[in-house]
């Protein structure tokens, strides 16, 4: 006969419960029946990551934890948008704002927190939100499409991740502080004054020691009036002043609270069976706000529950790192000097690097880093085993810093018991077995076997040298060839390209600090490629690092064996004119070219041209730059089509001209070519180029993946169109689909081998919210190119520099 299972319910369907519920399932599948209620409308979701919906790194769905589907799977009965309302702990019952009633065996409540509104006047104003959950940020981003000027009060570690989202969505916005120091419960007057000066340099402004008095508006809000008289105009407010334990269901049902739900060791209510975890609860006098310890009650009560020995909870050494790009700062225990602590300090104003750590006798108590956070693992671990400072503790605090050695030293230095993953408490040695056991061999396997990078993510990296570590060339996230970056890093392209968008970084060095980077300087391979990953992700923000690019791209033209350069005008498809053809010979004889040559993509090459000349053969020539040197569109060749062809169906010299017109200057992963027919005889040979366009009666036919050089192929059918605007149209869609997966260096040919026609096709020609959001993409990127033949010449600086040689 079948065991009954016992009834366990949840309340709250938020990180910490159902953090609880997977290990239950995982230590006794059996054992219950369970029934989860949850307020939200949604599945359980990663809060954390909340910051980065609201900068756009990452959408809504991709920080599900657990899906629909995941409930089902384990039995599990979810109701969202149910609030319990109150606990019948003698009938041992639940009851839900919508009527329903549930009995339970056991009970966990697990509601989290309230952010904390501040109940001023006018706090009830229409323009007045708090960031908590999913509906915030969608109120968040719906403002910013709207108003102009936000304000933020509270200069913790949610107002400043509010602040800096806000800012990326354009708004402008100031930080009100009521305290002389930003996040003053994380870190010291030093580390919190130089945090202050990058956000204002990254543009965030702050009005400190402030107390908020009033918010007035009409209709909505208008400003801040604060205590001392002044006032603040803005559009938009949003609290940040702490967040409160939401305890009131709890109180409702005559269970214990203070400020949160007393809890016991073992997570024990003062109701029988029931229990509480999360940030609702108070243990041994203290309410958590971050999820490392939330997650060690739900190891703690899943065992409990599930009847396995287990320690008991005896609270949590904090630790902090905030989610901004190109800022690095870390906090750990104690951080405030006192008379009764000693102090081991380095402060480097010039680099912006600070780091402390504190001592309570010799016993290492907490630290600080700022501006270089690789210790921040060994410092934890100092400070969560309480470490006697030594010699040699010293000298590796005060010596080489983590950041400066390589990261395989770094990783093969890490003592086996130091926490990797401080999120969910993964130590590198389980990482290791991990990998070893089970043979995983990228980042996210390590992240589903381990939970290592499941909450915040900023384990990631280490995740990755670990994973070198262990297996060497064998993994197949680092080398040049596979990964399409190089070995300065142990991630792989993807992992590059999708932490540069997690965590919004916007610079090369920015990749590189934040990412871990073996050679801080980086490479001749991943300077070019990072550049190109960063322009192509940031199109309006990202400064182009020219110092990064290939030789021929700095210089805009290509250079030969004898030093000289070659000049290729554009020819919008091959068409030119008697006045522009007299120019080009006008210019020839008088720079002396070596050559002209008529290229394979029908235009003119001056061949020979001396550096120091360069900028006033284009100016001479008065036509934009061809890009024959770029990673970017070279040529759109065009046969004679319909305007004279006796046999052409199409106008493939009009087609042409405005693909080039529309799709050039923009830098792509490698270079690329296209060509256009006006009907099936292919007199402009379309089977070898990337894009390849043949006219027939009803329309076009799009080919694509075609390549003439080293490896040849034949171009793929797309798909046919009748009308030149969608043509137009999915022609953008693929070009911003190859820009945004391929490999930097990688050809459309075997980008296609790679990711597969059909599902290119899926993406570019059949789903139609797909295809127009890549073209809003590739509008947006192709808004901020500029013709670099007239910048060269108009930037005096540059000129100089780079053609005359002479140092400015
Ligand atoms: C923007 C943001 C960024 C953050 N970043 C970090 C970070 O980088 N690192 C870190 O460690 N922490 C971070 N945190 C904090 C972290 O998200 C929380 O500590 C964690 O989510 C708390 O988990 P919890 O389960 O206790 O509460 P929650 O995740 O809040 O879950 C509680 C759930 O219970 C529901 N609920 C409440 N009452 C009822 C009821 N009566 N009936 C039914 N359902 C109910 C709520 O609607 C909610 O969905 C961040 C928080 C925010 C808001
Ligand atoms: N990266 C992270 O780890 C991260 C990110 C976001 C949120 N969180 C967590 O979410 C929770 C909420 O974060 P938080 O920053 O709101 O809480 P917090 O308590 O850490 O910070 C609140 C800040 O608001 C200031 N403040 C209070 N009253 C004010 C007033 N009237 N005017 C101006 N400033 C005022 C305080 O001085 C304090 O610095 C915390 O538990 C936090 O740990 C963590
Ligand atoms: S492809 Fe057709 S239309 Fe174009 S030139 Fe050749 S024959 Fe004429
Ligand atoms: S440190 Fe946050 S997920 Fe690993």
């Amino acid at each position: 006969m079948a065991t009954v299972r016992q009834k366990l319910v949840l309340v709250g369907n938020g990180m910490a419960g159902i953090n609880t519920i997977e290990h239950i399932l995982k230590l006794a599948p059996e054992r219950y029946e369970i029934t989860v209620f949850g307020s939200e409308p949604h599945p359980n979701y990663n809060r954390i990551m909340l910051s980065y919906v609201l900068e756009g790194s990452k959408t809504k769905n991709e920080i599900i934890l657990n899906d629909w589907d995941w409930y089902n799977a384990n039995g599990i009965t979810l109701y969202t948008n149910t609030t319990v309302t109150h606990i019948d702990t003698a009938e041992r019952t639940v009851h839900a704002d919508n009527g329903l009633a549930v009995a339970y065996d056991r009970l966990i409540i697990a509601t989290g927190s309230n952010p904390i509104i501040l109940p001023v006047p006018g706090h009830e104003l229409p323009g007045v939100a708090g960031f908590r959950d999913l509906a915030d940020c969608d109120t968040m981003l719906e403002t910013a499409q709207r108003y102009r000027k936000a304000a933020v009060i509270g200069g913790g570690l949610l107002g400043l991740e509010a602040a800096k989202g806000l800012l990326n969505l354009g708004m402008e916005v100031t930080v009100i502080h009521l305290m002389a120091d930003l996040m003053e419960r994380q870190l010291d007057p030093i580390a919190a004054a130089m945090l202050k000066a990058e956000l204002e340099r990254q543009g965030l402004a702050f009005l400190m020691e402030k107390q908020t008095a009033e918010i007035y508006g009409s209709e909505r809000v208008q400003g801040v009036r604060f205590k001392d008289g002044s006032e603040l105009d803005t559009d938009f407010i949003v609290m940040a002043a702490g967040i409160r334990p939401n305890i009131g269901l709890a109180e409702r049902s005559g269970i214990a609270v203070k400020r949160g739900i007393i809890v016991d060791d073992l997570m024990r209510t003062s109701a029988a069976d029931v229990y509480a975890v999360g940030e609702c609860v108070e243990h041994r006098n203290v309410c958590y706000g971050l999820v490392a310890p939330l997650f060690e009650q739900a190891a703690i009560l899943a065992k409990q529950l599930c009847g396995v020995e287990t320690k008991s909870y005896e609270g949590t050494s904090l630790s902090t790192k905030l989610k901004i790009s190109g800022v690095d700062v870390f906090s750990t225990g104690e951080f405030l000097d006192s008379p009764e602590l000693t102090v081991i300090r380095k402060q480097d104003d010039w680099k912006k690097i600070y780091k402390k750590l504190l001592l309570r006798g010799n016993k290492i108590v907490g630290g600080v880093l700022y501006g270089d956070v690789a210790d921040s693992s060994r410092m934890q671990q100092w400070v969560r085993e309480g470490a006697e400072m030594t010699e040699g503790l010293y000298t590796e605090f005060m010596g080489q810093s983590g950041e400066t050695m390589s990261a395989a030293d770094r990783v093969a230095q890490m003592a086996d018991e130091e926490i990797v993953c401080g999120c969910m408490g993964i130590s590198k040695g389980s990482i290791v077995d991990a990998i070893k056991q089970h043979g995983l061999t990228s980042v996210d396997e390590v992240k589903t076997c381990t939970g290592a990078g499941r909450s915040c993510g900023g384990c990631k990296p280490t995740v990755a040298n670990i994973l070198q570590h262990v297996l060497g060339d064998q993994y197949t996230g680092a080398g040049a060839s596979k990964a399409g970056i190089c070995d300065c890093t142990a991630l792989g392209r993807d992992e590059v390209v999708n932490e540069i968008k997690r965590l919004h970084l916007t610079t090369i060095k920015e990749v590189m600090n934040v990412l871990g980077w073996n050679n801080p300087e980086g490479c001749s391979k991943c300077r070019p490629a990072l550049n190109y990953y960063l322009g192509m992700l940031w199109p309006e923000e990202h400064e182009d690092e020219k110092e990064s690019r290939f030789v021929n791209e700095r210089m805009n033209a290509n250079i030969q064996k004898d030093g000289t350069y070659t000049v290729v005008p554009r020819m919008y498809g091959g068409v030119t004119t008697p006045q522009e053809l007299k120019r080009i010979a006008e210019v020839a004889v008088k720079y002396d070219v070596k050559m002209v040559k008529v290229t394979g993509g029908q235009r003119l090459d001056l061949i020979g041209v001396g550096k120091e000349d360069l900028p006033a053969v284009w100016q001479d020539l008065d036509m934009p730059s061809g890009y024959a040197y770029a990673k970017s569109l070279r040529t759109v060749k065009t046969c004679v089509g319909s305007q004279f062809c006796r046999f052409g169906t199409q106008d493939s010299i009009a087609m042409g001209i405005r693909l080039e017109k529309t799709f050039e200057r923009l830098d792509m992963p490698a270079k690329l070519k296209m060509a256009v027919n006006g009907c099936p005889r292919n007199c402009a040979e379309s089977c070898t180029k990337d894009i390849g366009i043949v006219g027939n009666d009803g329309g076009w036919e799009l080919y694509v993946g075609g390549n003439g050089g080293i490896k040849p192929r034949i171009a793929d059918l797309l798909c046919r169109v009748k009308t030149d605007d969608e043509l137009v149209e999915i022609a953008g869609a693929f070009l911003q689909h190859y820009r945004e997966t391929a490999k930097y260096l990688e050809r459309t040919s075997d980008w296609l081998e790679r990711v597969g026609l059909d599902s290119i096709k899926q993406q570019v020609v059949d789903d139609l919210d797909n295809r127009s959001a890549l073209n809003g993409r590739i509008q947006a990127a192709l808004a901020d190119v500029e013709e670099p033949w007239s910048s060269a010449i108009a930037e005096t600086v540059t000129r100089k520099q780079l053609y005359e040689d002479i140092k400015i």
